[in-house]
């Protein structure tokens, strides 16, 4: 398994291209079985999630082209099996997102329950009850949800909580229902925004994305069509907690500052100051941050996929900070790992207190998931001495060419390749 290596090296500086939005590129990618033609999306990153979501479209029977560096065309029209296996299923959730689309437009599917992740239990009862809802008969067995349908009717869905994927499964799911389906108490999450714009491309009816009501008026059928994916607001928020952490000075272009308010806000908190410009953010330091309490929330309010990166922040910070997970009720698994590096943080539950400390210490480490590995490498950045981080096929998942990014930005960081050793 391949690791990162990390000395810190002082402040980054310097200018980076954020890629596209991998949580919207996922269900842009499981749209795709909707149509019935060709679709092309653009911005794509070139990230593990990515790769298995082709393998899965292409297990399914659907034609992939990669086109160019960051475009790549699906066609459907091939798609001659329903079955997402659990090979690719268990290696990431995302993958339980063909579910809708393959019942609403073949009337059928059967898709590996996702795997546990260690972020929590992730059930999808209400990704299940909102296709149930609209008319599908659906059963679990042997491992897989098994779902039959005749043409879906449109339904009033209230969801229980708010869930970006089960909003997103309904929602594609209803573009092709007969009548209309109102999802209430909707994600009103970036990525669902994008996403309902690629499906009005594609010739869905809907309204209301980006609040908590969505409408869908459901149409026979979905043609081909070219969507460019959002910038990716967490790989954005990740560099600048970075340039934080080191006292830094880095300009982020092809990003959109208007995806990560309450980010900026709790960065501006924490002493940092920011420049927004279009679709570019500049960030500068110039003092040890101040700790900041964070909630994490469903959007508009503070993302929980910035959690663990703010946890780092604070573990250097001035002061202490609370940090309450409201969420994943277990997201804290970076918290024995940075304690590792020194900091000094005590977790009960939901909250974690971080009493910030003037210097960590480089030592081995292990990732537990996506964000937790983030937030090892933010604090190896400035750790001192060596940090060498175990497991970082999560970060892969996720970050694209992470160690690339942050070494044109002056980071000492580099890829130590399984069949290699460290030296
Ligand atoms: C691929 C993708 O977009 N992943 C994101 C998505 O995950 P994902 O869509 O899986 O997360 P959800 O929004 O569904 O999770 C929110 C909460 O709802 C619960 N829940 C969810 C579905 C369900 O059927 N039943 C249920 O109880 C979850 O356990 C969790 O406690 O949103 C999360 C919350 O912003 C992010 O951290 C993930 O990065
Ligand atoms: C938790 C995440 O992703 P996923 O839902 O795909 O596990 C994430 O992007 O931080």
């Amino acid at each position: 398994m391949d690791k990162l290596l990390l000395r810190g090296n002082g402040p980054l500086r310097g200018e980076l291209r954020i890629s596209g939005a991998k949580n919207a590129a996922l269900p842009c990618l499981a749209a795709t079985i909707l149509a019935q033609e060709p679709v092309r999306l653009h911005n794509i990153p070139h990230l593990r999630d990515i790769t298995t979501t082709l393998q899965l479209l292409s297990t399914l029977g659907a034609r992939v082209m990669v086109d160019g560096h960051l475009g790549i065309e699906v066609d459907p029209r091939p798609i001659h099996s329903l079955v997402a296996p659990y090979d690719l299923v268990k290696t990431m959730r995302a993958s339980i997102l063909v579910l809708g689309p393959l019942l609403a437009r073949y009337g059928a599917a059967e898709v590996s329950l996702p795997g546990g992740c260690a972020i929590g239990s992730r059930p999808v009862n209400l990704h299940l009850s909102g296709l149930a809802a609209l008319g599908a008969d659906i059963v679990l067995e042997d491992g897989f949800v098994k779902a039959r349908a005749g043409r879906l009717r449109g339904a009033h869905i209230v969801l229980e909580l708010v869930s970006v994927t089960a909003t997103e499964n309904i929602l594609m799911a209803a573009t092709m229902a007969e009548g209309e389906t109102v999802i209430e108490n909707a994600a009103r999450e970036p990525e669902v925004v994008d996403l309902a714009r690629c499906l009005r491309a594609m010739g869905a009816q809907i309204q209301g994305e980006g609040t908590s009501v969505i409408r869908v008026r459901g149409v026979k059928a979905l043609h081909g069509a070219e969507h460019t994916v959002l910038p990716d607001r967490i790989e954005t928020g990740t560099y600048l907690v970075a340039t934080a952490m080191t006292g830094g000075e880095v300009f982020l272009r092809r990003t959109d500052p208007g995806l990560l308010e309450s980010v900026l806000l709790k960065l501006r908190e924490a002493g940092a100051e920011i420049w927004t410009d279009g679709d570019g953010i500049r960030i500068r330091m110039r003092q040890r941050p101040q700790a900041v309490d964070v909630r994490t929330a469903p959007y508009p309010a503070f993302p929980t996929d910035m959690q663990a990166q703010f946890m780092a922040m604070n573990a250097i910070a001035k002061g202490s900070g609370v940090i309450t997970e409201t969420i994943f009720e277990n997201r804290f698994m970076h918290v024995s790992e940075l304690q590792r590096l020194g900091a000094d943080i005590s977790s009960d539950g939901k909250t974690a207190v971080v009493r910030g400390v003037e210097r960590l210490h480089g030592a081995p480490v292990m990732a537990t998931d996506l964000r937790a590995s983030a937030c090892l490498v933010l604090a190896g950045l400035v750790a001192e001495g060596e940090t060498l981080i175990d497991r970082i096929y999560h970060l892969d998942r996720g970050y694209e060419v992470i160690e690339e990014k942050l070494s044109v930005l002056g980071a000492d960081i580099q890829r130590v390749r399984a069949s290699r050793s460290v030296a």
